[in-house]
């Protein structure tokens, strides 16, 4: 019996099965099964951190990808033995805690045999996160100060401790890659790489620079539209930690989006097009004296507020009454006159305000969890996690530290878009 199903487009599926929480897609038997007729496979070029090349006798150690999409990630540790477990446990739990988790990870489809370059092995076969992507952007965050587990050994805590120190110290995680699709500007369409060796050497506000540089932000602000989705989906992910019994160790988040999406939002001034307009900053107010440059009086005339200015006579004579003068001010006034009557229902309009916003924040922080045709995030590398099972949950604070760092990075850039809008 075949375990793929075929597609209008061609491409086959997993056979897809449904469970009471969610649609995952369950091969079975899910362990030690070789594919019975094998999909061509090939290696996975998007992968930007983590094993990868040909160890002796030309066994490759990186992530291989079928002709039907689906990512194989081989198992080579004992630890990576455990990230499958992992998987297992939290695509079959209704653990409410867990089934939150699950929308932050990739799809697990189950472990199989598979051969490639003639050796056979064990994959965990996981959804491609940059599927359908025509210019994929991928940053890989390993997340955390401690990368190591409870159960590291000496040695290993010494490797991980020199490693990415003090990125690790000052932000609570570190990038180990990135690659991004240049939007704009002479080098459009540029693919840029980097790995693990400037990652290691980045700290202070490089750092900073090279998440702008990710988001396409090099030369001005970044896209709201593209920060406003990676930041609901971290938001969310900070709360699902907070709640979540788990210890991640040595996990990454890999923020994902499409620069072809971004091109199309942004074209050449990432500004002008993408702000969502009802966002707009309220204009200036025109002062009855632009160009005196003294401090406001405190006083409001119908032109607007009043600066004294050094010298110069008061600008309204107190006995001479004032000529009934039509501008924006004196609109402005004889509303906020009315609105403090009783027949103007004031509370009722702040209210709806209120609720509007409301919704919008919510909107935003109930993210669904589906890939956003722009940007998106997930956790991956589950090798050194563990769920906690004594009831006695405790909040992963080496995890949630990088996320909130994060989320204080992505929320400044987010604050420079305001500065633009006008
Ligand atoms: N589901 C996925 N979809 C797309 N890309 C993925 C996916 N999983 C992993 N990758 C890519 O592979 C890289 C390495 O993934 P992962 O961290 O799981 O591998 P690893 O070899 O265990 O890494 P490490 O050496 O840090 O332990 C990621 O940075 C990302 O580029
Ligand atoms: O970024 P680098 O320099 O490639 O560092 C590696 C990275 O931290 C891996 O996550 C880790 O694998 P584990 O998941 O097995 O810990 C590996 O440990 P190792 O040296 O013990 O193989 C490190 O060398």
């Amino acid at each position: 019996m075949s375990d793929v199903s075929n597609r209008s487009d061609g491409r086959k599926l997993p056979r897809r099965q449904r469970s009471i929480y969610q649609v995952h897609y369950g091969l079975e038997p899910r362990r030690g099964s070789v594919m019975a007729s094998p999909l061509p496979l090939r290696r996975f070029t998007r992968q930007v951190a983590g094993h990868s090349g040909d160890v002796a006798g030309g066994k490759y150690t990186g992530l291989l990808q079928c002709s039907d999409g689906t990512i194989l990630k081989p198992i080579l540790k004992e630890s990576q033995k455990r990230e499958a477990e992992f998987y297992e446990r939290i695509t079959s739990s209704n653990r409410p805690d867990l089934v939150q988790l699950r929308k932050f990870m990739p799809k697990y489809y189950g472990v199989r045999k598979f051969t490639y370059n003639g050796f056979e092995q064990d994959y965990i076969m996981l959804e491609d996160l940059t599927d359908g992507m025509l210019e994929p952007c991928v940053m890989d965050l390993k997340i955390g100060r401690i990368t190591y587990d409870p159960y590291a050994s000496v040695d290993k805590i010494k490797r991980e401790e020199s490693k990415y120190t003090r990125c690790k110290q000052q932000y609570g995680f570190c990038i180990p890659g990135y690659q991004v699709y240049r939007v704009g500007g002479p080098r459009d369409g540029e693919l840029v790489r980097a790995g693990k060796e400037q990652g290691k050497r980045l700290c202070g506000e490089q750092v900073v620079t090279v998440i702008r540089s990710f988001l396409n932000a090099s030369a001005g602000a970044a896209c709201r539209v593209l920060l406003l989705q990676l930041l609901a989906a971290l938001w969310e992910l900070q709360r699902c930690i907070s709640r979540a019994g788990v210890l991640l160790r040595s996990s990454s988040l890999l923020l994902v989006y499409d620069a072809s999406a971004l091109r199309a939002c942004c074209g050449d001034s990432s500004v002008a097009r993408c702000r969502p307009p009802q966002l707009a900053r309220r204009r200036s107010v025109p002062s009855v004296f632009p160009s005196g440059g003294s401090s406001f009086s405190g006083q409001l005339s119908p032109l607007g507020p009043v600066y004294p200015r050094l010298g110069a006579s008061p600008p309204v004579s107190p006995r001479t009454p004032s000529p009934p003068v039509r501008s924006s001010w004196s609109e402005a006034l004889a509303r906020l006159a009315t609105s403090h009557s009783f027949d103007n229902n004031y509370q009722e309009k702040l209210s709806r305000m209120k609720l509007e916003y409301r919704a919008r924040l919510d909107r935003l922080a109930n993210w669904s969890g589906e890939r956003h045709p722009c940007g998106s995030l997930r956790v991956v590398d589950f090798a050194h996690a563990f769920i906690q099972d004594d009831g006695n949950m405790r909040v992963d604070d080496n995890f949630k530290d990088g996320l909130d760092s994060l989320a204080d990075i992505l929320e400044a850039l987010l604050k420079d878009t305001d500065d633009l809008l006008s």
